[in-house]
């Protein structure tokens, strides 16, 4: 079994912080809280000091993704099994750490690039976490959600992360043609998961890639009805709506994509399904959902641009 217990985190950083506020906190209802960066972002979705943090800076992209272990000793079994990997493993200092709100962390890239941290001991806020649709973040046991990340290494990276983190396959969907061509090879979405929720992490093949960078963070909610507010306010405050509302054929969530500032997509939904390991198969669905997620108003996505030269 593997030491990841959930997504924890993920920092961004952006050129436009008061968007990303109207984004989170007016439109999907995040409830924001006090952090150490002036001019940072820090939001809650539970009893953690913040999930979702949202620095200043002069470009947009993903500054680290959190993953949680158990503890201290979870922590140094992977610190070993990624260095055994021959990847270069750094700890980060106590400001770092204290900066994350957790008790030590260790950070490398990915195969792809994309810069992971992994942590223990989270620090907590006991103040009530004030959502403005008054809906709570499914989190817990299942983490803050799930993220999906583009990889132009896709087979180094698929290892890496079920091999050496031990996350478990939880099914994929064929990208690209619909009938396969002869000599080009199947591309698949895969998906994985650390716990019950149906999928923490998938991997996206991406063609390009100077930055790696994130296909979509999804945070899920109680209630469809905070759902259904989100995207009403979405549509008054002019974000683009990169997906609409629709029920996906494998966690079984309802949910739509908007456009974040930065080039990719937040996901916000509600329903998913449990994963019970007992009688659990990775099976391979043939289509997105069983209804809605009409993806002809997405604007492209950043990983997937080609680089300007
Ligand atoms: C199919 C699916 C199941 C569960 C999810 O949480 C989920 O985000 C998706 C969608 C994945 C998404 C998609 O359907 C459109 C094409 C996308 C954007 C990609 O190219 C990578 C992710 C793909
Ligand atoms: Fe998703």
């Amino acid at each position: 079994m593997t030491d990841i217990r959930g997504l924890g985190y993920l920092r961004v950083q952006t050129q436009d912080v008061p968007r990303w506020r109207e984004l989170t906190v007016e439109c999907l209802g995040m409830a924001e809280a006090p952090g150490p960066v002036e001019g940072g972002l820090y939001l809650r979705q539970d009893e953690r000091q913040a999930r979702l943090v949202v620095l200043p800076g002069d470009a947009d992209h993903v500054l680290s993704v959190g993953w949680e272990v158990r503890d201290q000793f979870a922590l140094a079994r992977v610190g070993r099994a990624v260095e055994a990997a021959g990847l270069g493993v750094e700890e980060l200092t106590q400001e770092e750490c204290d900066d994350r709100g957790v008790e030590a962390a260790i950070r490398f890239d990915d195969p792809a690039g994309t810069p992971i941290e992994i942590f223990f001991g989270p620090v907590l806020d006991h103040d009530p976490v004030r959502t403005k649709w008054m809906q709570e973040f499914v989190t817990g046991d299942q983490g803050m959600g799930h993220v999906v990340l583009p990889t132009t290494a896709f087979d180094a990276s698929y290892a890496f992360y079920t091999e050496v983190l031990g996350f478990l396959p939880r099914g994929a969907v064929r990208v690209g043609p619909k009938k396969p061509v002869p000599g080009q090879p199947v591309r698949r979405v895969r998906f994985l998961g650390v716990n019950q929720r149906h999928h923490s992490l998938a991997l996206a093949p991406a063609p390009h890639g100077e930055e790696p960078g994130l296909v979509h963070l999804m945070m899920e909610v109680d209630t469809l009805d905070a759902v259904g507010r989100a995207l009403d306010e979405i549509g008054k405050r002019g974000f683009s709506v990169s997906s609409t509302l629709g029920r996906h054929t494998n966690d079984k969530m309802v949910s739509f994509y908007v456009r974040a500032p930065g080039g990719w997509d937040l996901e916000y939904g509600c329903e998913g399904t449990l994963v019970d390991e007992t009688y659990y198969t990775a099976e391979e669905i043939t289509a997105d959902s069983y209804w809605g997620h009409d993806w002809s108003g997405s604007e492209p996505l950043a990983a997937f641009v080609p680089p300007q030269r």
